[in-house]
C-alpha cells in the first residue's frame, strides 16, 4: 500500500488512475508522493517516508529542488501538459490589449438600462476603437512547450514572429515554423517587435530580464505579455513605464500588489492553466509518473533526477539507488553485491548535473545487512528494494 496526498486540488481523472494499492492520506507528513500544483514548498518539513513531489505544471519555483534531491526526494513535472491552455490565453491576451474588449463590455453593462443604448452605443463606440495584429511583430522569448505553440498560432494570425531562445532543445526546434525569424539577442528582438512575450522559466539567470534597461530598448507603445512568473518583470519599473506610456499595455497572469489599478495594465488571476484539458492532462501525468516511479522505481520527467527507465520490475527484486554524482559509486555497490554473491541480472546508471540514479535487477532477494550497507555508502541519498 503507498499513501499520497494533494496540496492542491488534482483533476479526478488523474487520481481515478491511483488502484486500491494507494491510499489518500490526510497528512502530507506521512505521505510517500505528494502532488501539488502552485502551493509553495519552501520553508515546509518534508516527511521521512516522502518519495517524490509531482508538480501538476510546469513551474517548479515554488519547490526546493536542491534540498529534494539532497534528501533523496524525486520532483517531477509535466512538460507541456497545460502549454494549449496557456497558449490560448496568451493569443486572447494579445488580443484584448489590441481591442478594448474589456473597456468597451464595461460600458455596455453601464448602459445596459439605457433605453436607447443601441444608438448610444453608436456615438459611444470610437472610444474603444484598437488595432489588429495581423502583420504586427510579436517577439517570443523562450520556445519551449508554451513558446512554440504561442510562436506558430501567431504567424497563422499573421504575425510576424521573431524567436528568441539560446537553449532551444531539438524537438522545440523540429515543431517551430520555418516562418518564425530567429533572434540572436534579447536586443535585436526588443527594438523590432510591437509585442513581447515571455516563456521562460523563473531561473537566477531569467529573474527580473524585463527591467527598464530591457524596456528601454523597446518601442513605444510597445505590449509586454508576461505569462511565466511575476518575477520575470520587474513591477516598479513596469508601472513607471505603464505611467510614463512607454508600455501601452503590461498582461500578466499574476497579480502583485500595487498593478492592477495602473493605466494599461491587464492583469489575471493565474488562469493560464486552468482550463479542463489543462487540469486533466496535469493531473493524469503527474499520477502516471508517480506510480511509476513508486511501482518501478522508474524516473520520466524529472527537474532533479536524471531521467532512468528499466521497464516493469517483473519478477527480479529491484535496487533503486539515489545518489550523488561522483566516481566510483557503481564500483562500490556492485563490489558490495558480488561479496554476497548477488547476481545482477540488469542494471542502468544515469546522471544529471550533481546526482545520480542507479537501478538494478537482481537475480536473489537482499538481506537487511546488504542493505545497510548500500546505504552508508558515502553520498548515498537513499535507498529503497522494490519487491
Ligand atoms: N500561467 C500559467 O498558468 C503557466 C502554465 C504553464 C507554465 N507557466 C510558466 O511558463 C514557463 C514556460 O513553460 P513551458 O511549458 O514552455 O516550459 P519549457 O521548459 O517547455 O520551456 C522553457 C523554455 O525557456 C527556454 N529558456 C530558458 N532560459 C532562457 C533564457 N534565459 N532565454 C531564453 N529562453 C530561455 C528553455 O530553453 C526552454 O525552451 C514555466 O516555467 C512556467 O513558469 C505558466
Ligand atoms: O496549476 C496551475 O494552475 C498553474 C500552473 C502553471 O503556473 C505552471 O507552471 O504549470
Amino acid at each position: 500500500m503507498f499513501t499520497y496526498h494533494c496540496l492542491n486540488p488534482i483533476a479526478e481523472v488523474g487520481l481515478s488512475r491511483f488502484s486500491s494499492d494507494y491510499a489518500h492520506i490526510d497528512e502530507p507528513e506521512k505521505a510517500e508522493a505528494i502532488l501539488v500544483r502552485s502551493a509553495s514548498l519552501h520553508g515546509k518539513e518534508f516527511g521521512e517516508h516522502l518519495l517524490s513531489i509531482a508538480r501538476a505544471g510546469a513551474g517548479v519555483n515554488n519547490i526546493p529542488l536542491d534540498e529534494c534531491a539532497s534528501k533523496g526526494i524525486v520532483v517531477f513535472n509535466t512538460p507541456g501538459a497545460n502549454a494549449n491552455g496557456v497558449k490560448e490565453l496568451v493569443i486572447a491576451g494579445m488580443l484584448l490589449a489590441s481591442r478594448d474588449i474589456i473597456g468597451g463590455v464595461d460600458w455596455v453593462h453601464d448602459h445596459e438600462e439605457d433605453g436607447n443604448i443601441a444608438g448610444a452605443a453608436e456615438k459611444a463606440k470610437a472610444a474603444f476603437a484598437g488595432r489588429e495584429i495581423e502583420g504586427k511583430k510579436l517577439g517570443v522569448i523562450g520556445l519551449g512547450a508554451i513558446g512554440v505553440l504561442v510562436a506558430n498560432a501567431a504567424t497563422h494570425l499573421g504575425m510576424d514572429v521573431y524567436g528568441y531562445d539560446p537553449y532551444v532543445s531539438v524537438d522545440s526546434a523540429w515543431r517551430l515554423s520555418r516562418s518564425i525569424h530567429h533572434a540572436t539577442t534579447l536586443d535585436e528582438l526588443y527594438k523590432e517587435c510591437d509585442y513581447i512575450s515571455v516563456h521562460v522559466p523563473a531561473l537566477e539567470s531569467t529573474i527580473g530580464m524585463i527591467d527598464k534597461n530591457a524596456i528601454s530598448l523597446m518601442k513605444k507603445d510597445v505590449v509586454v505579455l508576461n505569462f511565466s512568473r511575476d518575477t520575470l518583470v520587474n513591477g516598479e519599473d513596469m508601472v513607471d513605464a505603464l505611467v510614463a506610456g512607454k508600455v501601452k499595455h503590461y498582461v500578466t497572469d499574476f497579480p502583485i500588489p500595487g498593478i492592477a489599478g495602473v493605466k494599461g495594465a491587464i492583469v489575471i488571476p493565474h488562469l493560464g492553466a486552468s482550463t479542463e484539458e489543462s487540469e486533466d492532462n496535469c493531473a493524469k501525468m503527474a499520477v502516471k509518473q508517480t506510480i511509476d516511479y513508486l511501482e518501478n522505481g522508474n524516473i520520466k520527467n524529472s527537474v532533479n533526477y536524471p531521467d532512468c527507465d528499466m521497464g516493469r520490475r517483473g519478477e527480479h527484486v529491484r535496487i533503486a539507488l539515489l545518489h550523488e554524482n561522483i566516481p566510483n559509486m557503481l564500483g562500490r555497490f556492485t563490489k558490495i553485491l558480488g561479496d554476497h554473491c548477488i547476481n545482477i541480472a540488469d542494471l542502468a546508471n544515469k546522471s544529471k548535473g550533481g546526482y545520480a540514479y542507479t537501478l538494478m535487477d537482481v537475480d536473489s532477494d537482499i538481506s537487511e545487512e546488504v542493505i545497510d550497507q548500500l546505504r552508508s555508502v558515502e553520498c548515498v541519498k537513499k535507498i529503497r528494494v522494490l519487491r
